[in-house]
């Protein structure tokens, strides 16, 4: 079996700036990487993804339609690839439900955990890096940079309530968890994150 990383973090903390990082790493090692994203990864999940990040929609619906599209994801992309022996990174999976749909939304845990166990009983992120930043910080960095979506746009309560849930899951799950500080410079992270892959595989 390949292994399974994840990129997780509020908007604009960083997270998909040093996924080339990892690829190179993982390229590096002569092993088969697939590079991914939720919402998103196979054409039926971008298409949902273009719905989830700019339509307003129930609660509910919202977190089913991230669930279906990871359903899809895992079916077309990952546990193919994992099972052939590819390393698969995803720029987002299950966590950013957690953190968005729970703590931002204040949907329940227990929901989420009944969709957790339908779309992937068996699976979960071999490691989990969870780009951590104040939100003053994510937000300068995306004003900076671009159109904000939905989420985006939303208010500091919601991403205070985001990256809250991010670490309440962080402390829970240390084993496959690691924070890393994203206000330091991009090369600082980046050794920390050599560090991590060294030390993990
Ligand atoms: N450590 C850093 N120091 C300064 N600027 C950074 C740092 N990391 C990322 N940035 C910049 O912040 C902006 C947002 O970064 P990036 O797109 O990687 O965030 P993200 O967490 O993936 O956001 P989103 O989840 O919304 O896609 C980019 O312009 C990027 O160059
Ligand atoms: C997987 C997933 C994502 N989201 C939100 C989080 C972000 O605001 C967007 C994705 O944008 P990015 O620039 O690619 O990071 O979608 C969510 O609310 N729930 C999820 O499960």
């Amino acid at each position: 079996m390949g292994k399974f990383i994840t990129f997780e973090g509020i908007d604009g903390a960083g997270k998909s700036t040093h996924i080339a990082f990892v690829a190179d790493y993982i390229k590096q090692r002569g092993a088969e990487l697939v590079s991914s994203r939720e919402p998103g990864g196979t054409p039926l999940g971008e298409k949902l993804r273009e719905i989830v990040l700019h339509e307003k929609m129930d609660l509910e619906t919202e977190a089913l339609l991230v669930f279906a599209s990871r359903r899809e994801h895992l079916a077309q992309v990952i546990e193919p690839a994992l099972k052939r022996g590819a390393w698969v990174i995803s720029d987002r999976f299950t966590d950013s439900t957690f953190a968005y749909q729970g703590g931002g939304r204040g949907m329940s845990v227990a929901k989420l955990e009944v969709l957790e166990q339908w779309v992937h009983p068996a699976l979960q992120p071999d490691l989990t890096l969870l780009f951590d930043v104040p939100l003053e910080v994510a937000r300068a960095r995306l004003d900076a940079t671009r159109d904000l979506d939905k989420f985006e746009q939303e208010k500091a309560d919601f991403f205070a309530a985001t990256r809250a849930e991010y670490l309440r899951r962080a402390a829970q799950f240390p084993q496959r968890f690691r924070v890393i500080d994203s206000t330091q410079s991009i090369a600082a992270i980046q050794e920390q994150i050599a560090a991590i892959l060294d030390a993990c595989f």
